[in-house]
């Protein structure tokens, strides 16, 4: 389980805000949240890419700073870069280097899988970028760390690429956690264990389904002036700027 306790991350404003929270094993947890809330600020926290202002990151015994710790969790952030210079296959042996329980022999098979074949031994710098989402995702699973933390993983994939993405972490969920921040509602509604709400420095737990979430989010986020100002704007208004 990732046990994060008292955590706290403070730019120039306090974006995380003593958030306690546990994610549990063998299930998908999803965090959403609007623009700028702090979700992948979260994320950057847990995997020690940003440093905590304060706050204790734990999966079981093991602090966010072990070795074991890292060797348990693959991140895959939103923002990445891959070196230009490795081919795909040499990239990925690269980073399963890193996981003692890595499938290092599973490398073609997953290629293929997703269609990357004819790519493996061409420069990361032709890839474009789902197919660059593709080898991270492929590297990720066969890493077998764990703890899979994913920061708009699903974006920039072709539908075909997601339904299997889908289908692959749901089968690997007897031994695989996902933590997610994602928007996309297939996702929600169909591979979901746990709704998280980033909203004023808080990540608190949302019980409802995907619907109700939408409407909360309607409720919450003075949607209702946007849409007001919208319908203005396309009716010519010329009050719309006031
Ligand atoms: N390195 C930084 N220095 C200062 N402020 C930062 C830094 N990184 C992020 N922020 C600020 O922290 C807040 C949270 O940013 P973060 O990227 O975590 O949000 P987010 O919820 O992931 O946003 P998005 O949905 O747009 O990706 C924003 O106000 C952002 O401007």
């Amino acid at each position: 389980m990732i046990k994060i306790e008292h955590l706290s991350k403070k730019y120039k404003r306090l974006v995380l805000n003593d958030i306690s929270v546990s994610f549990p094993e063998k299930q998908v947890s999803v965090i959403v949240g609007i623009n700028g809330s702090g979700k992948t600020t979260f994320l950057d926290c847990i995997v020690g890419l940003k440093r905590p202002s304060d706050g204790q990151i734990w999966i079981d015994s093991h602090h966010n700073q072990s070795d074991t710790f890292k060797e348990q969790v693959f991140y895959i952030p939103s923002d990445f870069y891959l070196p230009d210079y490795m081919t795909g296959n040499e990239y990925i042996q690269f980073v399963l280097a890193r996981y003692p329980n890595a499938d290092r022999d599973k490398v073609d098979s997953f290629f293929e899988l997703y269609d990357l074949k004819e790519a493996k031994n061409q420069l990361l710098e032709s890839y474009s970028f789902g197919m660059k989402k593709k080898v991270q995702i492929i590297a990720a699973v066969l890493s077998n760390a764990p703890y899979v933390l994913g920061d708009e993983l699903f974006n920039g994939l072709d539908f075909e690429t997601t339904l299997i993405t889908v289908k692959l972490f749901q089968a690997l969920l007897s031994h695989r956690s996902f933590v997610l921040i994602s928007h996309n509602m297939t996702i929600i509604n169909h591979f979901c264990d746990h709704i998280f709400l980033m909203s004023n420095g808080k990540l608190v737990p949302f019980t409802g389904d995907a619907s109700q979430l939408e409407a909360e989010v309607l409720r919450t986020e003075s949607v209702h002036d946007k849409i007001t100002f919208i319908q203005r704007y396309a009716t010519f208004d010329d009050n719309v700027s006031e």
